[in-house]
């Protein structure tokens, strides 16, 4: 099966989590997700998740720890989702592709649609800050 790197950010200001609602034109639409995007051949998964954020929700960030990698398999593909926490340093942040993003308390993100892949990472997260 095709794999393909993904790296996510959880986006933590005062107590919440900055989380993106897939527009109606993108794959999984409808369902909630950390920002990110697909990790480009001989890039960093940190550097990646700095150019995607610019790019989807002009924003800068200081990537910081790494959480726990979840492996997916969707019917098409394979997904290794590299989540790391992630600060805002620079800009606010605006769905440029998305249809919407909320800043959520932790405790609040178990009961939203969430892409397949993210359950394990929304748990983890929920343990750390929840
Ligand atoms: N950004 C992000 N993508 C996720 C998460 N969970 C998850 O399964 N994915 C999947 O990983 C893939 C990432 O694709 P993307 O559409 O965000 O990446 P991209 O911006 O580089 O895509 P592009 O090729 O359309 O430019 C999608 O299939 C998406 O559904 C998540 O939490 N965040």
């Amino acid at each position: 099966m095709n794999e393909i790197e993904v790296a996510c950010a959880v986006i933590v200001r005062q107590g919440r989590i900055l989380v993106a609602l897939r527009g109606s034109q993108m794959e999984h639409a409808g369902l909630w997700e950390f920002p990110g995007g697909k990790v480009d051949a001989n890039e960093a998964p940190e550097q990646a998740l700095i150019r995607e954020l610019k790019e989807e929700l002009l924003i800068t960030v200081k990537v910081d720890q790494p959480l726990t990698v979840v492996t997916h398999d969707y019917s098409n593909v394979r997904i290794r989702l590299i989540p790391f926490l992630a600060t805002l340093v620079d800009g606010e942040p605006k769905p440029i592709e998305h249809e919407k993003i909320e800043w959520y308390h932790p405790d609040d993100l178990p009961v939203l649609p969430w892409t397949d892949a993210d359950i394990p990472l929304v748990m983890e997260v929920v343990d750390l800050l929840g």
